[in-house]
């Protein structure tokens, strides 16, 4: 963890936001994750890239797959996993990249898991991104947090 005010984290190997707000939030047994993409701690994405002319190959599916594995350590980093995960936001920019989003979601995900939402919106904050997403998880405190 890279910093960590009240229940506020900031995880540290992993991109850092890009605006004033942390990876992930703690409210009592439930943990918020910011919307999170494919980005790198280098600022580069996964699942997408561009030649010299600017000539982009975007993969939803690399992306997806590098959204949920960024997921996965950010909420280990509030002590859980995404077996704790019970509410999924996924934004798509393009609802022709479903069937790829959602073949890669159902390898980590069944109908067992989480309560989830799939929208279009017009844009994300990166030209590259396909898609971000934004999750809730129930990760009781163990007492610890609090130094008891
Ligand atoms: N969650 C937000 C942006 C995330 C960007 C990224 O992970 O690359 C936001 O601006 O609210």
């Amino acid at each position: 963890m890279a910093g960590s005010d009240g229940d506020a984290i900031l995880v540290e190997g992993k991109a850092r936001p890009r605006g004033r707000f942390p990876h992930v939030k703690r409210a009592g047994d439930l943990v918020f994750v910011s919307g999170t993409s494919s980005r790198r701690p280098d600022g580069t994405f996964a699942g997408a890239s561009a030649d010299p002319m600017g000539v982009t190959d975007l993969d939803v599916r690399e992306q997806t797959r590098a959204v949920i594995e960024n997921i996965r350590d950010l909420l280990e980093a509030a002590g859980g996993g995404l077996a704790d995960v019970v509410n999924v936001t996924a934004y798509l920019v393009n609802m022709n990249d479903f069937g790829g989003y959602n073949e890669v979601y159902g390898e980590y995900f069944d109908e067992t898991g989480p309560a989830r939402t799939t929208v279009a919106v017009h844009q994300l904050p990166h030209p590259h991104l396909l898609i971000e997403i934004a999750c809730v998880a129930h990760i009781p405190t163990t007492g610890e947090e609090a130094g008891t």
